[in-house]
């Protein structure tokens, strides 16, 4: 696989005149029409004249110096999910597809403008964002980084923001995690995925799976990378990132089903990780979390993404139910069968959860865990309902204990090159973002051994 350059280096290339945004730009979309390869079914909508007109304008500025910022003309991604003014958002379904254009774009995709990012296309994802899996029965299933001989699964639910960064049709990609589908991508395709902190970054004008836990956040090639996306999307100022030295980080790993149920490789390269952390001067804690515990049981009706999902979709689910993915409604509709008062008891547990987990974490600097309990499955071995379910649920688990506790977290690529994609997360509590990734700069080079 071609090693496509970071952000750093394609700010780089663009200051010193090596390259330009229409040359990024035209490489971007040649790969996409590339018939050998995903672009077909990473993205739903391209939007080859904009970007090349974009393009254009970003490298007159750059000219007159009077370019946005450093990474001004650089093409990254969208998931379908958010909107882009005149376009229609289709959130990977064809239920929407009726909808009005939208008239103006979502707030971070204002941002992602306003810093000068060229905008190439709409990525596929899985049907309103549900699923960990990345499999899309309307649009194709874009096939992930491992053996695309056989066809294995992207990750979801932001599977085509994964893949178009992977094989270098974005350089950036907009994604979004409600319990996983940045971190759970970017973990398959061995590139790195950041869920921020749920209130960092405004939803405005992006479909909602769960208002209270939908948190939008980048995949890109490196630490560094997510970061400065980060920025721009919480509208903060583009900082240096001063990685930490891994001597004397304090690392917590949760053994309370975070270590459940792992594939062999999975479970391999996170040990092997762990130790070339220690051997580095990392001290590292394994720790009991009993309060993970309570998260299956309050999540036993469909949770947060159930009662939440339901109230969006009532309407839009009784008239055109029968085109919704199967896989996806029959768990929308279980917000039905939640009451209010059902509801308002998973408000005040999770306050609870989130209190009681915040002591537990804070004399650490940060959770380590599995991004996910399984490697990328083959595509053709989840055509069997019950299949998918354990699969899913596998990819998900561990994601979903952050978005369930408020934390913010990091997915890093943990495999050797060659080898199955493995991701490591690194968790902490909500507001800790700038820490974590200060953390995962210092790590990013260790735990690839
Ligand atoms: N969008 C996501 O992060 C996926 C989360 C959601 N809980 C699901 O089950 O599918």
């Amino acid at each position: 696989m071609p090693d496509f350059p970071t952000l750093a280096k394609l700010a780089d290339d663009l200051e010193s005149g090596r390259t330009t945004s229409r040359k990024l730009v035209e490489a971007c979309l040649a790969r996409i029409a590339d018939p050998a390869g995903e672009g077909q079914r990473t993205f739903i909508h391209v939007d080859k004249d904009a970007a090349l007109a974009t393009a254009d304008a970003m490298d007159g500025l750059r000219k007159v110096k009077a370019a946005p910022s450093r990474y001004a003309g650089i093409p990254i991604s969208i998931k379908d999910l958010f909107d882009i003014r005149g376009q229609v958002t289709r959130a990977g379904s064809r239920a929407l597809d009726d909808s009005a254009p939208a008239d103006q774009d979502a707030a971070t995709v204002a941002r992602l403008r306003k810093a000068g990012f060229v905008v190439i296309g709409r990525t596929n994802m899985t049907e309103f964002a549900y699923s960990g899996i990345g499999i899309n029965p309307h649009y194709g299933t874009p096939k992930g980084a491992w053996n695309r001989a056989e066809g294995h699964v992207p990750g979801g639910s932001s599977s085509g923001a994964a893949v178009s960064v992977l094989d270098g049709m974005a350089h950036g990609a907009l994604g979004t995690d409600t319990g996983g589908s940045c971190r759970i991508p970017a973990a398959f395709n061995g590139i790195v995925g950041y869920k921020p902190t749920q209130r960092r970054v405004p939803l405005d004008g992006s479909v909602p799976l769960s208002f209270s836990l939908d948190s939008i956040g980048p995949l890109a090639r490196s630490v560094s990378c997510c970061a400065i996306l980060d920025a721009v999307l919480a509208n903060e100022p583009i900082v240096p990132l001063k990685p930490r030295a891994v001597k004397g980080m304090r690392l917590a790993v949760p053994t309370t089903i975070a270590l459940d149920d792992l594939d062999a490789d999975v479970a391999s390269t996170f040990e092997r990780a762990l130790k070339s952390l220690a051997d580095h001067g990392a001290v590292i804690e394994r720790i009991e979390m009993a309060e993970f515990h309570d998260i299956g049981p309050m999540n036993a009706k469909g949770g947060f993404a159930a009662s939440e999902s339901y109230a969006w979709h009532r309407y839009l689910i009784a008239a055109k139910g029968d085109i919704y993915d199967p896989r996806v409604s029959v768990r929308i509709m279980r917000g039905e069968a939640q009451s209010a008062a059902d509801y308002i008891d998973l408000l005040n547990e999770r306050r609870s959860l989130i209190a009681r987990v915040n002591a537990r974490v804070a004399p650490y600097d940060a959770l380590m865990l599995p991004t996910t309990a399984n490697t990328p499955p083959k595509i053709s071995d989840l055509a069997d309902d019950k299949a998918f379910t354990r699969e899913n649920l596998r990819a998900l688990r561990n994601c979903t204990l952050i978005n369930m506790i408020d934390g913010c977290a990091i997915s890093l690529p943990a495999h050797r090159e060659g080898d199955v994609p493995v991701g490591l997360m690194l968790a902490g509590a909500g507001g800790s973002d700038r820490r974590i990734f200060e953390l995962a700069a210092g790590m990013e080079a260790v735990i690839r051994v």
